[in-house]
């Protein structure tokens, strides 16, 4: 507890670790004035910087987390740094980690899948619509809110995520095309679809929740993770896959598709059958907007009751 900063302990008590990750682990705390706990990420710079991101650091990643909204990404409370490592308070997901959940059911019956996935799909389609690629999408970055398997999943560590900035190579496809070289073009073709890199590990994570093993593992047949990865060759072994129906697959399928500009896009997933189906919708539009939270911001907006209703106008004086 020494090492931790003065304002962090006179606030918070951190107690036992509940998991770890590359850059850092991550302990049970509790809010010393509630009592209420919170899960407290610890990221030490030195393994951070040596993740190779030189010139990203965590106050990037945070500001990405304080800028974002969604149900299903992870929410910041406070933060704090010392010389050598940040301290990031967030909500506690009692559910721990999505890899844990699948590891330990080997795998999950297809409507939990179904109801995990929409929601990754939600926070990713919304992550994009702002602007921002993920790019680590895995089971250790996916929450689960409670031990229950209908539960909220929110989407956390955005350490890879970029914010898809107007680029010079945009500028320059604004222009006259008629001097520019043929790799300008295909170039613009790659970074066009980097969105479709999140896409990718969509399919990779329904592929673990419904299969309960990955597609892509160095022990299966003779060649390399990367060459199995480039060759987009999976298998789904009879003995798991024969439960999860032919929808379910074909949303597998239509996303580990090797080529960007084929694979299906997350607007595309939502679109898709599988989704349609109304009782998982409504579950998860429960878990993601609970009724309770939008009646109490309602009733605190209402006018205090008999006081002149103060109203600012563009020009700024107060009207009665
Ligand atoms: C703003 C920090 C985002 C982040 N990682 N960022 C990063 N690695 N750069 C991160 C990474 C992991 C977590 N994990 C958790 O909050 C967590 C809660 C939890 C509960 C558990 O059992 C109850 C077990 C594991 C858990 N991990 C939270 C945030």
């Amino acid at each position: 507890q020494s090492s931790l900063p003065r304002e962090l302990r006179e606030k918070y008590l951190l107690t036992r670790r509940i998991g770890t990750g590359v850059c850092g682990e991550v302990r049970l705390a509790f809010q010393r004035s509630t009592c209420r706990k919170v899960a407290v990420k610890i990221i030490n710079k030195k393994n951070f910087q040596s993740e190779g991101m030189a010139t990203r650091n965590a106050t990037t990643e945070i500001e990405i987390l304080q800028r974002v909204d969604h149900p299903c990404l992870i929410k910041t409370e406070d933060f704090y740094q010392t010389d050598d490592s940040y301290y990031i308070v967030l909500e506690l997901m009692e559910g721990g980690e999505l890899f844990h959940r699948v590891k330990s059911q080997q795998q999950l019956q297809e409507n939990v899948a179904k109801l995990y996935f929409y929601q990754m799909l939600s926070a990713v389609q919304y992550l994009h619509s702002n602007g921002i690629i993920h790019r680590d999408l895995k089971p250790e970055n996916i929450l689960l809110s409670s031990q229950e398997d209908v539960c909220l999943i929110k989407v956390t560590d955005f350490n890879q995520s970029r914010i898809l900035e107007e680029s010079v190579l945009m500028r320059t496809l604004c222009g006259t095309p008629s001097y520019l070289a043929p790799e300008v073009f295909t170039q613009a073709s790659t970074t066009g679809y980097s969105l479709a890199v999140d896409a990718w590990s969509l399919g990779v994570l329904l592929f673990v929740c419904l299969g309960g093993y990955p597609p892509f593992h160095e022990s299966f047949g003779d060649k390399s993770v990367t060459d199995q990865i480039i060759l987009g060759e999976f298998t789904m072994v009879p003995s798991k896959w024969r439960h999860v129906s032919d929808q379910a697959k074909d949303v597998v399928r239509r996303l580990l598709v090797v080529d960007p500009s084929k694979r299906m896009s997350i607007e595309a997933a939502l679109q898709h059958a599988w989704l349609q189906d109304q009782g998982m919708l409504e579950t998860a539009h429960r878990l993601m907007y609970p009724p309770g939270e939008d009646a109490a911001a309602v009733s605190m907006q209402e006018a205090p009751s008999g006081g002149p209703s103060k109203r600012k106008r563009g020009d700024g004086d107060e009207e009665d």
